[in-house]
């Protein structure tokens, strides 16, 4: 179990910048077996929250217990339940598969018997079996990302954490290993945080959490945040958004929310969209570039509660307008 009370992580100021709170009293708890997503925003501070989990930097307040054990108090046997996927990777791409699993294993005391079989077990899930003579550096990316896996699974961990560990792979390359996470954990009951932007692969997730500002905006299965939003919503694509959306409201006293181009109307929910649909393009089709009734999916849950476009946070923080 993985249970996070009342985390908060300020980062301090400069004489230039003033201090910044990158986790904002955050609660949150995975249980024995459970596969959690995090998702946000950049700047949301999943980042932060991952260092801190790894033990990679200490937060100004809050406790964490891993596995039972406190983080802060005894970090060494918090640490000793987990293993950890980066995002950027952690091995050395001039030694071959093998030479890399044999230096961890090394580093955790693992030789002998026990460790062949360990390997093979690390192993059994992966492409990886023809391949462990071969340099890191000629693998395709979703062998390299097996690698850093098995690396991990080699200590057996009743936790593991994994910060975006898709990032470069090609779709296929990363359903397959979101498809043999799962398939692992699930086998070995682990406890998983795995921080992604990837709506398609917290799909299957036990629960997904929501970030943003440092906060917890939502936490609950795919399934429950979809059914938030209703069974269906119209979106509308409008180069005159603003000012369509302003006649919607006024004109038909219809709920909107407007991001860019988009006007959404989420609550049409209750099998009426069609109707709402034909009345506004009856009325405003000069304004309208496209119209269309969708189902909710995660990604319009994100955008629900963030209240922005995962594109639109980024493009405000490298305008440097973002909190
Ligand atoms: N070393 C630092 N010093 C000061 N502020 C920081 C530092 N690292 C992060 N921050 C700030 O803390 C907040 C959270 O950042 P963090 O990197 O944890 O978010 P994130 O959700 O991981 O974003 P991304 O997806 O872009 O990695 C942001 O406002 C960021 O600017």
């Amino acid at each position: 179990m993985i249970d996070i009370a009342h985390l908060t992580h300020v980062y301090p100021g400069t004489r230039k910048t003033p201090p910044r709170t990158a986790i904002d009293d955050l609660s949150l708890t995975i249980g024995d077996g459970e596969f959690c997503i995090l998702s946000g925003p950049n700047g949301s501070g999943k980042s932060t929250l991952f260092r801190i989990l790894c033990g990679m930097s200490l937060p100004s307040s809050g406790r964490i217990s891993m596995g039972g054990f406190d983080l802060l108090k005894y970090p060494s046997k918090a640490r000793a339940q987990m293993g950890v996927v980066f995002q950027s990777p952690a091995i050395d791409k001039h030694l071959s598969v093998a030479e890399n699993l044999r230096l961890h294993a090394v580093l955790y005391g693992l030789r002998g018997g026990e460790y062949d079989h360990r390997l093979t077990e690390a192993l059994a899930w992966t492409d990886l079996k023809d391949r462990l003579a071969d340099k890191v550096d000629t693998l395709s990316g979703g062998l390299a990302r097996q690698v850093e896996l098995a690396k991990c699974l080699l200590t057996r961990p009743s936790i593991l954490l994994l910060d975006e560990p898709t990032t470069g792979l090609d779709p296929s390359s990363r359903r397959n290993f979101i498809m043999a996470l799962h398939k692992i954990q699930r086998e070995r009951r682990m406890t998983v945080l795995m921080t992604s932007h990837i709506f398609s692969e917290a799909e299957d997730a036990d629960r997904v959490a929501i970030m943003k500002g440092g906060r917890l905006l939502g936490l609950d299965s795919p399934q429950d945040l979809r059914a938030k939003l209703g069974r269906e919503m119209v979106v509308i694509q409008s180069r005159h958004a603003e000012s369509l959306e302003a006649r919607i409201r006024s004109e038909l006293g219809l709920k909107t929310r407007r991001y860019g181009d988009e006007v959404r109307l989420e609550e049409t929910s209750n099998g009426d969209s069609l109707p709402v649909l034909e009345k506004l393009l009856a009325r405003y089709r000069a304004d309208i570039d496209s119209i269309a009734i969708k189902q909710p999916t995660l990604e319009d849950v994100f955008i629900h509660l963030t209240g922005q476009t995962a594109e639109q946070i980024e493009r405000e923080q490298m305008e440097g307008a973002h909190p």
